[in-house]
Order: structure tokens, then sequence, then C-alpha cells
């Protein structure tokens, strides 16, 4: 095991020591760096628009100017989202003893698991916030032994979700090729090289929001990311240099552009910069769905998209050797 947990941390701990490692230096601390009485009204898309060259048109535009943005009407029934929401609190308020039976293995290569450190943490300061993650697709990546066998629709209430899901990403995937100029399914079949990872954030309350964060800054490694938050309000996004709360609707989706996204764009789609705070009164929990190359996938600028007037502007590179400087802080 890795450690304590931060949700045992949060019921049990009065200890300074262990509190004072969540707390972050003042420049990084939300209470003081976040621009306050103002949510970031980032592009709301309606899938259900008849109009879908203005669909295609607005997506390209938040892909490029914002690199994140919402989707309302996106066809995932409200049920479908309530019950992954439930299934995957039910996890989380299982016995301690139980979520251990599913925990990442130290040092062992592999992402999936329950697991609460992620990244080398700068200066040790820890994120108040512990993981699950599991690939969902395609099924020849499935192991179904890291996935949580209680409550015991977990599975069924997940594939559900992911199966909707997919069509949103199909829709996604074809209006990002439209916008970069490619042909319509030009990334839609790109996805034989790609996994759907899951994610569950799982962000106890917490006595002191204002000087901790639940994940720090950092941009997805994916090429995609499409998240469903549960109730609470916690994403923040960078705009020009500063924090921002992200507007909260309700079952959007929230899309974000990823790191290979803009490696393959050439620069022309833009990562998002983003981090989440937590809740004095509310357990925050989200379920990103990460779009991933395969490890062994390589990933550069996409020939149509480079010539003498644009060079790359990114290298080339195996997507695991990408990920393994990612998450040790070593240069690109
Ligand atoms: O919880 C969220 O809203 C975002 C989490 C996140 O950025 C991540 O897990 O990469
Ligand atoms: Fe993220």
């Amino acid at each position: 095991m890795e450690g304590q947990r931060v949700q045992t941390i949060a019921s049990q701990s009065k200890d300074d020591d262990i509190l004072n490692m969540f707390v972050r230096a003042e420049n990084e601390q939300p209470g003081m760096t976040t621009i306050h009485g103002v949510n970031l009204e980032v592009p709301i898309i309606d899938f259900t628009n008849p109009d879908e060259e203005k669909v295609v048109h607005e997506i390209a535009e938040a892909c490029r100017d914002w690199g994140i943005f919402l989707i309302v009407n996106h066809e995932i029934p409200d049920d479908v989202i309530s019950k992954l929401r439930s299934v995957g609190k039910e996890f989380f308020e299982l016995p301690q003893k139980e979520k251990e039976t599913i925990a990442k293995i130290e040092g062992s290569n592999s992402i999936e698991g329950y697991g609460t450190k992620l990244q080398k943490e700068v200066d040790g300061k820890k994120g108040w916030v512990d993981h699950l993650f599991h690939i969902v697709w395609p099924p020849s990546s499935v192991n179904h032994n890291i996935w949580p066998k209680n409550p015991p629709s977990y599975r069924l209430v997940s594939e559900e979700y992911c199966r909707h899901l997919r069509g949103v990403v199909d829709k996604l995937l074809q209006s990002m090729s439209l916008g970069l100029g490619l042909e319509e399914n030009e990334l839609k079949e790109k996805q034989d090289e790609m996994i759907h990872l899951l994610k569950i954030n799982y962000y106890p309350r917490c006595p002191f929001p204002d000087m901790v964060l639940g994940v720090p800054p950092h941009t997805d490694m994916s090429y995609i990311t499409v998240l469903v938050p549960n109730h609470v309000q916690g994403l923040q996004a960078s705009r020009k240099g500063d924090w921002y709360n992200v507007n909260h609707i309700s079952n959007a989706l929230i899309v974000h552009v990823g790191d290979q996204m803009e490696i393959l764009s050439n620069g022309k789609y833009k990562a998002v910069c983003h981090r989440t705070i937590v809740n004095k009164d509310n357990t925050r929990i989200s379920w990103p769905v990460f779009l991933e190359p395969k490890p062994e996938c390589e990933v550069g600028p996409h020939p149509k998209l480079v010539d003498q007037d644009n060079p790359p502007k990114y290298k080339t590179k195996k997507f695991k050797d990408y990920a393994y400087c990612k998450l040790n802080k070593i240069p690109q």
C-alpha cells in the first residue's frame, strides 16, 4: 500500500504534521490565487443543434481558444449518469479494507487500481484526493479483476455509461477532425489505437479548503477527456495566467483537450491547464474518462498538418515514453 488514504486522514486525523503535508505555499493556495466572484464561462455546445456545421465550428473554436468546453443535450440519459454517480460513491463508502483489495500495487507499471498518489509531488505536498482507475474500452484491454465487485451493479452501470459515451466521443472526434481540415473520420478511425480509461476522483470534505488543492495544476495526457462531476463545483481552469472556477451545469459533460490532441494538431488545439479545489461541507466526486493512445503507439504532429511553413512543434514519441517523462516531471 502507498501510505494513508486521504479519506482516512479526513475522517480521523487531527495531527498537524499530517495535515501540513497538504497545505500549499501561498502562491498555490486556492484562497489566494482564485479570481473570486466570477465563473469562467467556457463555451457550451448543444449537441442537438440541427445546424451541424455550426456545431463543428463551435467545437473547433473551443478546442483552439479554450481547450475546455461543456456539452449539453448530449443524449446520455440522466438516469445513466445518476447511476454512475451512485455506484462510484458506494464504492468509496465501502470499508477501507475492501477498497484496498483492488489497490494499485506499489512499483507496478500499471496505472490501474485504487490509489492516492499519482504524479511526483512538488515539495512533497499531497493532493486532497483518492482515486480509482480502470480501463473501460476496448474489451481486449479491460481487466475486470481491478473493477469494484461492490456494489454488484458497478460493472453493468459503468459499462452502460461508457457505451453511451462512445457515441459522444465519435461525434467529438469527427468534429475535431473537420475542424483541423482532416477527413471527417480520420481521428475517429485512430480509435483502434486508443484506450478509454475511467478515473474516479474522490475528494473528501476538507477542514481548510482555501489552503489545499485536490488535483494540482496540470494538462491531461490524453487526446481528450470527458468528465462528469457530482453536484459539487470544484474544477478550476487557468485563463491568461489567472485561476477561475469553471461554470457548473448539472449533467453537462466537461471536455478537456489533452496533450496528445495538442501534439497531433501541431498546436492548433490547446490542452487546458486545470486544477481542482475541495469543499468544507461536501464530498466532491468526478468521473473523467481519458481517451489515450495505447502505450506503444507513436504520437506526433499529423503529417497532413505540417509542411515547410508549419514545421512540427512537438517530437514524435511512443505514448509510454511521453507518459513516463510527464509523470516524473522530466522535460519532453
Ligand atoms: O475532478 C475534476 O473535475 C478534474 C480532475 C482532473 O483534472 C483529473 O483527474 O485529471
Ligand atoms: Fe485533469
